[in-house]
This record gives C-alpha cells, structure tokens and sequence, in this order.
C-alpha cells in the first residue's frame, strides 16, 4: 500500500509536468487503492484461507506489477524509474515467497514487460526509442532473476529462524514440563509438589481453611519386580497414576513422591471426607486387572492421611502422615490409617 502512496509523487509530478496522461495516475489509485482495498476485505473476512497463499502475497505482486507495467507504456523517458517500484514490491514478496516462486513472477513479469514495449512504441510514435526500451527490458530481465535469489535467501533464512524459535519453543514447554512432572506416570513431581504445598499453606492460613495430605504406597511392590519384570512394575505404576486422576475432582492433587510412593492433596476441612475419595481408589486398585499381567494378579495400596494443622510446617504433616501410613502396613495393608 505505501508504494502505490509513495508513486504518486512521481506519478503527480508527471502529471503535471505533462509527461504523463491524467488518466494512468487515476488507473494508478482506483486499481491500487481498490485493489489493496479488495485483498484486505479478503484478509480481514477470512476469504484467504480459501488459498493456499494464505498472505496472498502473488496476487498482490501481480496487482503491482500490472498497474506499473500500465503507467510504464505512457511514462516516456520516466519508464525506468517506475520499474524501481516493482524492486520493492519483489522485497515485499520475499517475506513469504521461495525463491522458485519469486523466479517464477520475476520470469513472467519480464514477458508481460516485454508485451509493453510495442505498446509504448504505440503510444509514443516515431519518437520512440526501441534501443533503450530494448537495453531498460535487459536489465529488468536478467536483474529481478537475481533479485529474486536473493530475497529467496532471505525468505529462507526467514523460514528457519522461525522453525529455530518454534523448535526452540517446544524444547522449553518441554523442559518446563520435565521440571515439574514425573516422566513415567506424568503425575507432578516431588518438587513440584512440594512448592504446592507451600503454597496451599499459606493460602489455607489466610483463607483459615483446611486440607488434607495423604501418602500412598503400593504393597508389596518389591514382588511386582522381581516375578513379573521392572518393565511390568512401571506399566502398573503408571495404571495406577491413571486409575487415581480418574477417581479424584480437579482440585485434588496427586503427585509421584518417589519410587512406588504418591502424595496425594485434597482440599478437605475433614479428614472423613478426604478419607472417603482416597479409599474410593483403594477399592478400585484392589479391584484392577492390568493388561500384560496375569489375570488373576492384584495389586493394593495402603495410605497414611491427615489433616494440615493450621500453621504447622508441610514436613509437620507430612511426618504424621508418614507415620499413619507406617500403621497401615503394619496393621497388614491394603488399608487407610488416619491421624
Ligand atoms: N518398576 C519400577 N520399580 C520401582 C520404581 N521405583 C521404585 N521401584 C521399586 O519399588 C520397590 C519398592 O520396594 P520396597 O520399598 O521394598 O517396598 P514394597 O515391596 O512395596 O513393600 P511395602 O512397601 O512394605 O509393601 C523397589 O523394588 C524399587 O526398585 C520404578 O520407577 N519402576
């Protein structure tokens, strides 16, 4: 769009010098304005995605070159500098075009160029000079071809900063995520978890609202191992991650605290309440038949749950959860001890 404002300088001054007809530099905004006018109601109502150029950016180039090449039959001895307009408009296309793309419309440009020159040879009469028409058409010919090389280089160049940044992109979503979750059950981490915690704590403090912490611990996993393989023990854990996210709301937290270890959050003022979600999954897991595994193999869990005292240290109340799941395994298992 600026070029089409930027030329009517010229375009005027030639104008009004007489150099040129008033009717190329009315051809000039009526198809330039309207033209820009028509590509951005595309743009702007979504006609675009219609397109494979999506940007419409050859369309767009072939407006600028047709409405150049028309004011070039009438501009006389000015004829060369208007080609300089089609320079930046090839600048213009090196943003989305390949090279092969802007080869092709600088190669066509230049026969559709060259359909000109007897035109303007029309329109100036004897006057015209076929030599420098002939020499100026050289020039743009084997020129924009170069042109176009370049600004393809600089598209390509273009392409891969912008895979380099979305590559780069992914690796940090990627990282980010490795940092706060468990790569085998894609629960959250210990240390992820923990920063929760002290988060939840001070928000529970000034809310003066409760919740509870609950650690969980498969039995007897050692024995998972070592009949049924390492491989067979991590497809349990990871059932069980699933198992667990199915049967807790989406304010409850589950995290891998370790090993066959799980701390699980739920923002409960009562431990009766938060004990009633966590021996929904102990039941279910009692119940799981797992694929790969033989049909009558079972697996149970035992858990330690308690509730935060307001102002007391996570460890506090981690300490006493550890301890009540201490009680679980040694009351036999599969069970849930309170303190
Ligand atoms: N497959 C697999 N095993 C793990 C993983 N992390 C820890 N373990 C195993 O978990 C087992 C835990 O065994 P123990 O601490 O003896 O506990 P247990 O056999 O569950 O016995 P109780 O807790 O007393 O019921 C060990 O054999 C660890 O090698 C893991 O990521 N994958």
């Amino acid at each position: 769009m600026a070029m089409y404002v930027w030329f009517l300088i010229p375009l005027g001054l030639a104008t009004w010098s007489g150099n040129s007809p008033v009717h190329v530099a009315v051809i000039w905004m009526l198809i330039g304005f309207g033209g820009n006018a028509v590509f951005y109601a595309m743009l702007s109502l979504g006609y675009n995605k219609r397109f494979t150029d999506h940007s419409l950016t050859i369309p767009q180039m072939w407006l600028a070159i047709i409405v150049t090449f028309y004011a070039q039959i009438y501009a006389g001895p000015l004829r060369g500098g208007y080609l300089l307009a089609l320079i930046l408009m090839f600048i213009f296309g090196c943003f989305k075009l390949r090279t092969k793309q802007m080869l092709w419309v600088s190669l066509s440009s230049s026969f559709i160029y060259a359909a000109t020159i007897p035109l303007a040879a029309i329109v100036e009469g004897p006057a015209f000079n076929w030599v420098q028409s002939l020499i100026l058409w050289f020039i743009y010919t084997t020129i924009m071809p170069m042109v176009s090389v370049v600004a393809g280089v600089v598209s390509r160049m273009r392409h891969d900063l912008a895979a380099n940044r979305s590559q780069l992109q992914a690796a940090l979503e990627e990282v980010t995520h490795l940092a706060s979750h468990d790569e085998l059950t894609g629960l959250s981490n210990r240390r992820w978890m923990m920063e929760t915690l002290e988060r939840e704590r001070a928000l529970a403090q000034r809310r003066d609202s409760g919740f509870c912490l609950c650690i969980v611990d498969l039995d007897h996993f050692k024995q998972v191992n070592d009949v049924h393989g390492h491989a067979a023990g991590d497809a349990v854990l990871q059932a069980f991650a699933r198992i667990s996210l199915k049967k807790l709301r989406g304010t409850d937290i589950m995290a891998r605290h370790g090993g066959e270890e799980f701390l699980l959050f739920i923002p409960s003022d009562t431990v009766a309440a938060a004990e009633h979600c966590v021996q929904r999954i102990r039941e279910t897991l009692a119940h799981t038949v797992f694929d790969g595994l033989p049909e009558d193999f079972r697996i149970t869990m035992s858990g330690g749950l308690t509730h935060h005292q307001p102002g007391e240290p996570i460890a506090s109340t981690l300490e006493r959860a550890d301890a009540a799941l201490y009680q679980a395994k040694a009351s036999g298992r599969n069970r849930i001890e309170t303190a």
